[in-house]
């Protein structure tokens, strides 16, 4: 595996168990095919981070030697978009957290997916569960959001998770495809479309979804687009799993054919660990050997 070397660039500033009975497996519909797309890890800064800890996290990141196995993005808070995008290296990609639904006017504390090209900030995180979940975002506002936000050539990565008490009743492949078709409904090109499982139960916790269940939902997204969208989509979308990912488990979740990356919170905070993340690409193996 080759990797990324800021010293060579000059370009650089700075140097549970499984869903059991009660689920619908998509698995009983076909067998599932592994993703072919790059593997991708995004860090999501959240609401975290003043200037001084912005500027030592690119720091840490612009010296860091991350496999160019990998396509990277990171997302600040907007406020640091402008920093955050002149400072880090340029093999690492910037996304926003958050787009509004529609174009500029008077939407007071929004921003728009105009606002972000205009910046050159290429990707957009949306549909997260905190927005959903805290903010209110309906599956219905969230799929308008992707239309949007894709009409105007951002590339998102869009978000979908079951709560706990979902997963308890065995409602999980209910909510997770909901979402999907709600997204699906608005997006007609998949081509500049990432999709995050994050089960919200693993958000934060510490508890992270064991390599097994996490498989277990990224086979069915991967079947529900076959046979929703079509089997060329299923192939190339990149699904990335996100909760409580760590330097410590990402190795073993890379390892399962349809995880092709992750959406990382917490560790993304921290430049090793993310690139510990990150450099876990080397443990994804073909389907085959699995
Ligand atoms: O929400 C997440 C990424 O979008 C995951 O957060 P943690 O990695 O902190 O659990």
């Amino acid at each position: 595996m080759s990797f990324k070397k800021p010293e060579e660039n000059p370009s650089c500033i700075l140097a549970a168990k499984s869903l059991g009975p009660k689920s619908r497996s998509a698995r009983s519909h076909g067998i599932t095919m592994a993703g072919t797309g790059k593997f991708f890890v995004g860090g999501n800064w959240k609401a975290n981070g003043l200037v001084g800890d912005v500027k030592r996290l690119v720091s840490e990141l612009n010296a860091e030697q991350i496999s160019d196995d990998v396509d990277v993005v990171v997302a600040p808070p907007f406020v640091h978009l402008p920093l955050v995008k002149d400072s880090l290296r340029p093999e690492i990609q910037v996304a926003a957290q958050n787009a509004w639904v529609g174009k500029c006017g008077a939407y007071t504390g929004e921003v728009t997916a105009e606002q972000l090209v205009d910046l050159d900030i290429p990707w957009v995180i949306l549909g997260h569960s905190e927005r959903r979940n805290i903010i209110g975002e309906s599956n219905e506002f969230v799929g308008q959001k992707a239309e949007y936000a894709l009409s105007k050539g951002l590339s998102i990565i869009a978000c979908i998770g079951e709560l706990l008490e979902d997963r308890q009743g065995g409602h999980t492949f209910d909510v997770v495809f909901a979402q999907l078709k709600a997204l699906a409904d608005h997006i007609s090109d998949w081509e500049k479309v990432v999709v995050a499982y994050e089960p919200v139960w693993a958000i934060g916790t510490g508890v992270v979804a064991s390599p097994e269940q996490a498989q277990e939902v990224h086979a069915g997204v991967r079947q529900w687009l076959t046979d929703n969208v079509s089997k060329d989509v299923a192939a190339k979308t990149r699904i990335l799993y996100g909760g409580s990912v760590s330097p410590k488990n990402a190795q073993d979740l890379a390892k399962k054919e349809d995880i092709d990356g992750f959406l990382v919170g917490g560790a993304s905070l921290k430049g090793p660990d993310f690139a510990t993340i990150c450099n876990s690409v080397q443990y994804k193996t073909s389907p085959a050997v699995l």
